[in-house]
């Protein structure tokens, strides 16, 4: 079997098309949706990331604002920045870029973010909405994920869903969105003993451990839908997922590149936030 490729890039292009049009209604309604990004410190990876999301903005119409701190500003002075976007009405969607350097306390910046424009999805409130299955905003790569699947037209329901990996930004949340559309979900990670009997037992396997190549052949079922959401550099700097595509692909149903599989998504599913925030403080 040669998988069929499921293209983050050109699911994300449409996604965005759709995205333009509810700008071009709120604009018209005197809103432009607008994003906040901080970032601390000149992390390179970061940069790429952030441009990206600035790109993505002005393409839809959006008001972008890059908030860019020393790699030496205080906890107190960041906190303080993110309470006067919190107050500031033309910012609907407010992102730290994380990692965040040691001497800041990732979890009081997260939660000094307000829900209601906590558009990465990473504020426990927001969390416990996901979890319970109420309006909130939701993760981006994990609602991304999802996004694809469904517009690919692969069923969840009933399937068996792996997902290797549990961080709080990808793993945990993934596994919870593929439960709330009644997927049977089994969690895999740096601990499991014997990886291999769950992955090859998978009908969706969501790789998100950070190893480029960690994924072969032989841990997967012949069929599998794979969704790799590594984002890994090699030796000769080339970006690479935690799947190794080239013979993964010759096995699996479907499969996701990297680059152009789920980092696309993640960006537009970010855009998506943003809207749906800016739309929701028009009622408060
Ligand atoms: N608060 C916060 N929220 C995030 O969402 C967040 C973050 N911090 N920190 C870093 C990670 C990483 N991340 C990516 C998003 C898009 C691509 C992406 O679009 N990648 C392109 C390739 C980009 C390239 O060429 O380097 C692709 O996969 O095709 C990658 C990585 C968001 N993150």
């Amino acid at each position: 079997m040669t998988a069929e490729i499921i293209s983050g890039k050109e699911i994300a292009a449409k996604k965005r098309l759709e995205l333009a049009k509810e700008v071009e209604k709120l604009k018209a309604q005197g809103i432009t949706p607008g994003l906040a990004v901080i970032l601390v410190g000149d992390n390179h990876a970061s940069k790429t990331y952030v441009r990206n999301k600035q790109k993505a903005c002005h393409e839809l119409g959006m008001y972008s604002l890059l908030v860019e701190l020393p790699e030496e500003v205080s906890e107190e002075e960041l906190l303080k920045k993110i309470d006067e976007l919190n107050n500031d009405p033309v910012i609907h969607g407010i992102l730290v870029q994380l990692p965040l350097p040691k001497h800041i306390d990732e979890k009081k910046v997260i939660d000094t973010i307000s829900p209601t424009k906590d558009v990465d999805g990473f504020h426990p409130v927001n969390i416990g909405k996901m979890m319970t299955g109420e309006n909130g905003f939701l993760p981006c790569t994990p609602f991304g994920i999802i996004v694809m699947l469904e517009d690919t037209g692969i069923s969840v329901a009933g399937k068996h869903a792996v997902v290797v990996g549990r961080s709080n930004i990808v793993g945990k949340p993934v596994g919870q969105l593929l439960l709330n559309r009644h997927a049977t979900v089994t969690y895999c990670h740096s601990k499991t003993e014997n990886l291999k009997h769950y992955t090859q037992t998978a009908d969706i396997l969501v790789v998100a451990v950070g190893i480029a190549n960690f994924i072969k052949a032989d841990h997967i079922k012949e069929g599998a839908v794979v969704i790799d959401v590594g984002m890994n550099r090699n030796e000769a700097g080339k970006l690479c997922g935690d799947v190794d595509f080239e013979e993964v692909s010759k096995k699996a149903g479907y499969i996701t590149p990297v680059p152009n599989g789920v980092g696309p998504m993640t960006i537009t599913m970010l855009m998506y936030n943003t809207v749906k925030a800016a739309a929701e403080s028009i009622n408060r």
